[in-house]
C-alpha cells in the first residue's frame, strides 16, 4: 500500500519536473537570463544595505569620571544651554537629536545619537551596552581639578582603552579636557602627558591578568617603551572645551568626523 502511494508520488512529482522543463525552454533565454541577473542583483543590494547600515552608527558615548562635566556637555549640544545646577546622574542621558549648533545649516543633517554614562562606579558598566553600536567615544576629564583625579581618571581610561570592544573595532576616541573657562584650568598638553604616564605605570601594575581578563582585554601600547596614546591601535586625540560656555569647536568636529551627514 505504501510503497503504492510513494510510487504514485515519484510518478507525478516527475511530470511536474518535466511541465517545469517544458515551460522553461519555452521561455526566451533572453529573458530567463535577465530574471536570474534581476534576482542575484536584488541579493547583492540587500546584503550591502545590511553591511551599509552595521558600519553607519551614529552613535557618540560621553564617559568620564564623576563631575568632570558630560551632561553639562550633554545639554550643551542638544540645546545651547548648559542646564546650570546638574546632580551626579543616576541614569545615562540618551538622545536622538540635530546638534544645536548646527540648526541653522542649510542642506539635510544627520542627526546624532548621543549617550551620557554616569561617572559613578556603579553606573559604569552600562558603558558596554552602548560600546557595541559606538562610532566615536568621548572621554571628559575635568581640567580644573584634575590632580587629584588623575589617577582615577587614568584607572578608567586605561580600562576603556583595553577593552576588546574598543581595540577590535577601532573606535575613536576623544580626551577631552573640560572647564577651560577657568584661568585655572590645565593644559590639555599637561594633561597628555599625567595620563599617559599615569597609565604607563597601570600597565606594569596589571600584568598579572587572570585568564579571564585576558579574554576580554586588549594589552596596551608596545612593550617596553613608555605608553603614549600614538601606539593605541584606535585614534586616540586630546582636545579642550567648555560645556558651561559652549565652546566646544572640537567636540562638534570630532561628532561630525566619525557620524556623516
Ligand atoms: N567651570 C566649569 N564648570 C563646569 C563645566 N562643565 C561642568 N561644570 C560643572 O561641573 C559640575 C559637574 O557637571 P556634570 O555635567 O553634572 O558632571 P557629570 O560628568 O555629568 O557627572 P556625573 O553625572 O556624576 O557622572 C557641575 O557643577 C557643573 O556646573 C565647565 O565647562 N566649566
Ligand atoms: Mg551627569
Amino acid at each position: 500500500m505504501e510503497t503504492d502511494g510513494l510510487e504514485q508520488l515519484k510518478h507525478q512529482i516527475q511530470e511536474w519536473l518535466q511541465e517545469a522543463e517544458k515551460l522553461i525552454h519555452q521561455i526566451p533565454q533572453t529573458q530567463l537570463y535577465a530574471a536570474i541577473g534581476a534576482v542575484l542583483l536584488t541579493a547583492f543590494l540587500l546584503l550591502l544595505v545590511r553591511l551599509f547600515r552595521r558600519t553607519k552608527s551614529n552613535t557618540v558615548v560621553l564617559t568620564g569620571l564623576s563631575g568632570s562635566g558630560k551632561t553639562v556637555l550633554y545639554y550643551q549640544l542638544r540645546d545651547g544651554s548648559s542646564h546650570q545646577g546638574t546632580v551626579t546622574s543616576m541614569e545615562p542621558n540618551e538622545g536622538t537629536f540635530v546638534l544645536h549648533s548646527e540648526m541653522s545649516k542649510m542642506g539635510k543633517i544627520k542627526p546624532v545619537h548621543i549617550v551620557d554614562v554616569p561617572g559613578h562606579s556603579r553606573l559604569r558598566p552600562k558603558l558596554d551596552e552602548f560600546l557595541p553600536q559606538a562610532a566615536g567615544l568621548v572621554f571628559v576629564v575635568d581640567a580644573l581639578e584634575f590632580l587629584p583625579n588623575c589617577r582615577a581618571a587614568s584607572e578608567y581610561l586605561y580600562d576603556i582603552l583595553t577593552k576588546a570592544n574598543v581595540v577590535r573595532k577601532k573606535i575613536p576616541v576623544l580626551i577631552l579636557c573640560n572647564k577651560v573657562d577657568k584661568v585655572t584650568a590645565h593644559t590639555k598638553e599637561f594633561i597628555r602627558k599625567q595620563l599617559e604616564k599615569e597609565i604607563d605605570k597601570l600597565r606594569t601594575s596589571r600584568t598579572a591578568l587572570s585568564a579571564a581578563d585576558i579574554a576580554n582585554e586588549c594589552t596596551l601600547g608596545i612593550p617596553g617603551e613608555a605608553f603614549a596614546f600614538f601606539q593605541c591601535q584606535n585614534k586616540v586625540t586630546v582636545a579642550e572645551a567648555s560645556g558651561l560656555t559652549g565652546e566646544m569647536p572640537q567636540l562638534e568636529q570630532f561628532i561630525r568626523e566619525h557620524v556623516k551627514a
